[in-house]
């Protein structure tokens, strides 16, 4: 036997090994970031999981929910856990593509000054961006919103500053209509995953967010958090050691290629939905990112639940999420997008056949 490669076959397989325990002992401070996450915001378990998910695939969302339903909340509530940097901005008409890099103003003295806007002020360390109602800003803002969570940088004051560790979540305001420009469908594609928060549902949860007076006070409630549950600046190394290492059945694979296609042509499945020509519906189907989104998240599903290998209920618990907003309809249905998008989501996982567990 050579000597010299057994010992690279062990030195490999204990680096293997260190992986997993590396994996193993995030994923502990991914459950517990998860569990404190929902110890603060009642009533929005699936919602937790969800984000918890994007968090780990190191993902944009687009967060949708009506006012006052927590999602700020939810957002600071995150960023205390991973004990980085949290900025807000809200978006309005007159908001400009600086007003993210720089603002300006005139001192005591009438000295104008210009200071780092939110994008820049906390450089670096930038971890959580909620950008609310993106939908009120002008195309040109949205324009710089995309690059810089494409490239994580951007170009300002002759330098580039680089994000290594920003997580994007921008809130469109789907109740008021006036003065709206809403995202173009190559926009939407760029967020790893659209996630609806509803009212709370359970009673306990109501009761509680109604009468503790725990639940009026955000500052308090973000504040009594432990900080840096899971350390921000870990998430790029632990999302890239997930995808390495959790692994796709040859069964599994089929099926993803197959829930791809049938987003794509959903009538060669056989899929129908009432009063629709089928063929006339979709305008296009998921994208290459939007797919390999899906197999993203369910790795990071599985790798939370604590297995190595993606099971098919990961892949359909993720599917709604990542693929709701990235599935184009014809203009004829896409103006009832809320309505026909569940459905068709519904009837592909219904028709697509699930492979059984290996
Ligand atoms: N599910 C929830 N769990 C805990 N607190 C909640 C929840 N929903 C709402 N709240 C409380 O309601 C208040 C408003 O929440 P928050 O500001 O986060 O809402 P929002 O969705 O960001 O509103 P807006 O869209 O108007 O900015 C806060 O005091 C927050 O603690």
């Amino acid at each position: 036997m050579d000597v010299g490669q057994g010992r690279s076959f062990f030195q490999a397989s204990s680096i293997v090994n260190q992986t997993q325990r590396n994996l193993e002992n995030w994923r502990q401070q991914a459950s517990a970031l998860e569990n404190a996450l929902g110890q603060a915001i009642l009533g929005q378990a699936a919602v937790i999981h969800q984000l918890t998910v994007a968090v780990f695939a190191r993902g944009h969302v687009l967060l949708e929910g009506s006012v006052g339903i927590g999602k700020t909340t939810t957002l600071r509530a995150l960023a205390r856990l991973l004990g980085g940097p949290y900025q807000r901005i809200e978006g309005t008409v007159d908001l400009l593509p600086a007003d993210l890099v720089y603002h300006t103003y005139l001192d005591s003295s009438g000295t104008p000054r210009v200071e780092p806007g939110p994008l820049l002020e906390h450089g670096e360390a930038l971890s959580v961006f909620f950008f609310n109602e993106i939908n009120r800003a002008r195309p040109q803002v949205h324009a710089l919103l995309l690059r810089v969570m494409a490239e994580r940088q951007v170009r300002a004051f002759e330098r580039e500053y680089r994000f290594p560790h920003l997580l994007v979540f921008a809130d469109r305001n789907r109740v008021e209509r006036e003065e709206t420009f809403d995202l173009p469908a190559a926009a939407r594609d760029r967020f790893f995953m659209e996630i609806n928060m509803k009212m709370p549902e359970d009673e306990q949860s109501r009761d509680r967010l109604a009468f503790e007076p725990r639940f009026y006070d955000p500052d308090g409630l973000v504040a009594a958090l432990p900080e840096g549950v899971f350390d921000y600046r870990e998430l790029g190394r632990v999302a890239a050691s997930i995808q390495e290492q959790v692994t796709v059945t040859p069964a599994l694979r089929k099926y993803v290629l197959d829930l791809w296609r049938a987003s794509e042509d959903p009538g060669r499945f056989g899929i129908t939905l009432p009063e629709v020509e089928m063929e006339n519906l979709i305008l296009a189907g998921a994208s290459p990112r939007g797919i390999a989104s899906l197999v993203r998240a369910a790795r990071v599903r599985a790798w939370l639940a604590g297995r190595g290998a993606v099971s098919p209920e990961d892949v359909r618990t993720v599917f709604p999420t990542v693929m709701g907003h990235r599935i184009f309809l014809q203009p004829v249905y896409e103006a009832q997008r809320d309505w026909w998008i569940p459905q068709l989501l519904t009837a592909i996982l219904d028709q697509v056949v699930t492979p059984d567990l290996p």
